[in-house]
């Protein structure tokens, strides 16, 4: 396999790319210097090319997922969807939850889009109280609140959700402590041990409570599942919720899955998953969103214009059906998945027994492959422009080009294990873009700079700087 001679025999220059929060972006630059398949550490190969990635992902292949996923084993034994690794088990598991997340039945329960413009209305009116006394809102702080009431009232239900962004709470401060240790993260998996005596060692010295936040979430959400389940009632028709929707298929043996599977255990795990899943990648992109929009005035004022043509509800929002038919919102959104993808770019897979060939090379057996989804964003021949926020390439665009694009953009990923929660990010997104731009034009504050804006390799690919400054001005006052 192509690639540096020493990433042949060290796994040194991958972690050094890991501590430094940087691999993406030292596989792509590898990808650029040796081509669409490369070693990066011996044993693991990357690839950068759509062929080699439906090989890998896709549902014929069955491969199995890495050890890399045994990070993020719920409680205990427990291995939620995300994390089975095992590709027939996980084929099952998947089954539970897929109609429950799919745009059809997502976008056509009135419930859910009620609960995401409530909390719409939440975040517009935390930046009206907070742009009356301070020139600067942290934007990186309410996405991730608005993202987490989001998710746990699907998954718990609108009883025993979050409401993070209506005040000060517990939740807030798990959150907070939840994207320092994600910093930590890439060290952790490398490093366990260290890592646990680390935390050790700063739990006696009263410092890094951070390094507990992912415990802090785990306890929360279990007691909030227990809660939840405990109240919730199989046949009440209108208690819509992942966890009722689990729960009212047990018992039923419904297209052969095992009983195992439908345990508490289980379901708590889901629950902790599905909440970890969503919370960081939406409040992620949400925030280069905004920054991007920040950046350059001319494509929020475009986004505004195309959503005052649309017919208003009576909370002032278009509703979702037609807001997601916008086009020059749904180009933005698609430049801030090219460009920012909330994703570790981990999504390692094991080869197969007897070894496959891929990209022109055989890689035996047990070889860890995973797709450079940067490499992939940067493909020259399906984008035109590569580097810069653009897009107008969206726009401007036949439709057979336009559909090359979108084969080369899997921020979700690709195939068998595809994000479950895609069209549910993208409704939180899009009803969130439009609220703000409705009501606000933001422009970027000195405070945020590219340098802190810079994206990490973190698992859910946070900002350097873990803020995002922007300010607010309502439209009145700005003369818009
Ligand atoms: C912009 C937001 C999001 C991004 C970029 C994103 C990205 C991804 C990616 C890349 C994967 C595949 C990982 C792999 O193949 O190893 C994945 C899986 C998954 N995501 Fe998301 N995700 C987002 C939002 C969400 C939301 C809102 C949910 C809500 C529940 C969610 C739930 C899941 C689940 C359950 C899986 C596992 C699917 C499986 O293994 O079958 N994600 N996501």
């Amino acid at each position: 396999v192509p690639g540096p001679l020493l990433n042949k025999i060290s796994s040194v220059p991958l972690a050094v790319g890991d501590i430094f929060l940087r691999r993406n972006e030292k596989i792509f630059k590898w990808h650029q210097k040796y081509g669409s398949i490369v070693c990066i550490s011996p044993n693991e190969v990357s690839v950068a090319s759509i062929d080699a990635t439906r090989k890998i992902y896709s549902t014929n292949s069955r491969y199995d997922k890495s050890n890399y996923f045994d990070n993020f084993k719920g409680y205990g034994a427990n291995h939620s969807i995300f994390a089975t690794k095992l590709f027939e088990e996980h084929k099952k598991k998947r089954k539970l939850t897929f109609s429950f997340y799919q745009a059809s039945t997502l976008y056509t329960k009135t419930f859910i889009e009620e609960g995401i413009r409530l909390n719409v209305r939440s975040v517009l009116e935390h930046i009206s109280i907070l742009s009356q006394n301070t020139s600067t809102i942290d934007v990186y702080s309410f996405t991730d609140w608005y993202a987490f009431d989001n998710i746990t009232r699907i998954v718990l239900g609108p009883v025993h959700c979050s409401h993070s962004i209506k005040g000060d709470s517990e939740e807030r401060r798990i959150l907070r402590n939840l994207k320092h240790c994600q910093l930590w993260g890439p060290f952790r998996v490398r490093f366990p041990w260290a890592f646990q005596v680390m935390t050790f060692l700063c739990k006696y010295a009263n410092i890094g409570g951070h390094l507990k936040a992912e415990l802090e979430l785990a306890k929360w959400c279990r007691d909030r599942a227990l809660k939840a389940l405990r109240d919730i009632k199989v046949d009440q028709a209108n208690s819509y919720s992942l966890i009722h929707n689990l729960l009212s298929r047990k018992g039923r043996h419904k297209q052969g899955l095992d009983n195992f599977s439908l345990a508490p255990d289980f379901i708590e795990a889901e629950v902790l998953d599905n909440i970890n899943a969503a919370e960081a990648t939406v409040s992620v992109t949400a925030t280069y969103a905004i920054y991007y929009l920040s950046r350059e005035i001319k494509w929020q004022t475009r986004i505004r214009n195309e959503l005052l043509q649309l017919p208003r509800e009576l909370d002032g929002l278009p509703t979702f059906a037609n807001i997601n038919k916008a086009p020059v919102l749904d180009a933005c959104l698609m430049e801030v998945y090219r460009l920012k993808p909330a994703v570790s770019g981990r999504a390692e897979r094991v080869i197969p027994d007897g070894g496959r060939l891929i990209s022109g090379v055989y890689l035996p057996e047990k070889t860890i492959v995973s797709t450079s989804v940067t490499a992939i964003h940067h493909n020259k021949n399906s984008f035109t422009i590569l580097e810069e926020f653009a897009p107008q390439q969206w726009l401007d665009v036949t439709s057979h080009h336009r559909s090359t694009m979108e084969t080369h953009l899997i921020p979700f990923g690709y195939g068998a294990r595809l994000c479950l929660g895609k069209p549910l990010a993208t409704m939180e997104i899009k009803l969130l873009l439009a609220g703000i731009y409705l009501h606000y034009e933001t422009r970027l504050s000195k405070l945020t700079t590219e340098e802190s804006m810079k994206q990490t390799s973190t698992h859910d690919a946070v900002p350097r700087g873990l803020n995002c400054e922007i300010q607010f001005c309502g439209l009145s006052s700005c003369n818009v």
